[in-house]
């Protein structure tokens, strides 16, 4: 079951580490973010939401030092996912094996992250336009689905200004203002 909590902003220390602040984070306020978090048993209540939001494609990311032709590699992706971004489209992710962390921004208190910390049967949604990054836990283990509407892509658009006066991100800044 996913554990959320405000990231402790602490730099130096790796950030695969847990950062714990100690101030825990609920669903529901992580849903006034725009952030869906929902328990999948199995891959058939996936399958579910994946018709629901008419998501036709998927893909499976299995993320470890193994998967990479070296430990330069393996550590420029890592960096890669960490770097704070946002997407155009919807993301959605189910972690199947390991342990990773997303987090996003909290839109109440800007330079604080809300790290959501994922296992097996977690699958989270966050909205387009949300700051996010992704790191693997300390066991530097993942095995996750990434669901996409048509074919699989990642496309992302680090922070910047000019990624903040894009539609998407005004898009979700004004809808997360109306709460
Ligand atoms: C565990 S999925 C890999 C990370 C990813 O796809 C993403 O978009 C992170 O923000
Ligand atoms: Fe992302």
């Amino acid at each position: 079951m996913v554990k959320v909590y405000v990231h402790d902003n602490k730099s130096g220390i790796d950030y695969r580490e847990s950062h714990n602040s100690g101030t825990e984070f609920s669903l529901d306020e992580l849903a006034k973010l725009g952030v869906i978090y929902k328990y999948c048993a199995t891959e058939a209540d996936v399958n579910e939401i994946a018709k629901e939001r008419q998501y036709r494609n998927r893909d499976v990311v299995d993320i470890h030092q193994g998967s990479f032709k070296n430990e330069a590699d393996f550590n420029e992706k890592l960096a890669m996912f960490y770097k704070e971004h946002l997407h155009e489209d919807e993301e959605i992710r189910y972690c199947l094996e390991g342990t990773g962390y997303f987090d996003v921004r909290d839109a109440s208190t800007p330079e604080n992250w809300v790290r959501c910390r994922v296992e097996p049967g977690d699958l989270l949604i966050l909205p387009p336009g949300i700051y996010h990054r992704f790191t693997l836990t300390s066991t530097n283990h993942i095995k996750a689905l990434r669901l996409f509407k048509d074919e699989p892509k990642w496309q992302a658009i680090n922070r910047s200004t000019q990624a903040d006066a894009l539609p998407v991100r005004k898009h979700y800044v004004s809808r997360i203002n109306q709460y």
